[in-house]
């Protein structure tokens, strides 16, 4: 069965040639640290295009130099950006180009190197975030612990619109998040092979966090 088959509407592929082309730089691991981060911005402002594609929009009269003419223009619809830190950072800017009036909460997750499962330590949202759409942004989805416990806050902050962005999944990660939270949409630039016994993805592209900060 194909990923379309088995993940239907729930999950979409952002694999424009020019995201591909960028993922396959963002990938090699001579790639520096700079051009990683400037990659992940440019990805993030793609996966944003799409993830957006579904926003109510309303007529707006303009007055062009030749003519009146109706027009549409995106309803003033609330929207919160949450990176999963750190290597969730990096998708933020991105995001913003887009979507300027956009809140940005911040959810503090590391995955213990030995059982990958994930530790919350931070969390700082916007005062009506039960309110906004949300994006959860992160680079990547290995086993899919990280996206699920960040699912599960802001569902218990209240949020009813939930839309999850990464940059590299595996399957694994994908049908562990759909099967947690029944609604969620998955915006990815790839579904990769799988996991190797580190849970890090395959072929993938490393540590995202290391390679966006230089820690490694
Ligand atoms: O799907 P999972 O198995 O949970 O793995 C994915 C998580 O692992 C990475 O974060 P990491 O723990 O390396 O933290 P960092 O962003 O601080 O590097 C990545 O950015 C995700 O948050
Ligand atoms: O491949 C992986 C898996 C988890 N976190 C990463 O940064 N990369
Ligand atoms: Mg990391």
């Amino acid at each position: 069965m194909s990923f379309t088959e088995e993940f239907g509407t729930r999950v979409t592929v952002v694999d424009h040639p020019m995201v591909q082309h960028k993922l396959a730089i963002l990938r090699d691991e001579g790639t520096s640290s700079k051009q990683f981060r400037e990659l992940v911005r440019e990805l993030a402002l793609f996966e944003g295009y799409e993830a957006t594609r579904d926003l109510p929009l309303e007529d707006v009269r303009v007055k062009t130099p030749i003519t009146e003419a109706t027009c549409k223009m995106v309803q003033g619809k609330k929207l919160a950006i949450v990176p999963i830190l750190r290597a969730g950072l990096g998708m933020v800017e991105g995001m913003l180009e887009l979507m300027p009036a956009a809140k940005v909460g911040h959810l503090g997750m590391y995955r213990d190197e030995t059982t990958h499962e994930p530790h919350e330590y931070y969390a700082k949202m916007p005062e009506d975030i039960a309110s906004r759409e949300v994006l959860v942004v992160d680079p990547m989805l290995a086993t899919g612990g990280s996206a699920i416990a960040a699912l599960h806050y802001l569902r218990k902050c209240g949020v009813k619109n939930l839309k999850l962005a990464v940059i590299v999944a595996a399957p694994e990660g994908i049908r562990a998040v759909l099967a947690a939270d029944p609604e969620v949409q998955v915006f990815t630039c790839a579904i990769d092979q799988g996991m190797n016994e580190a849970c890090y993805i395959v072929p993938g592209l490393g540590d995202a966090g290391d390679r966006i900060f230089g820690t490694k």
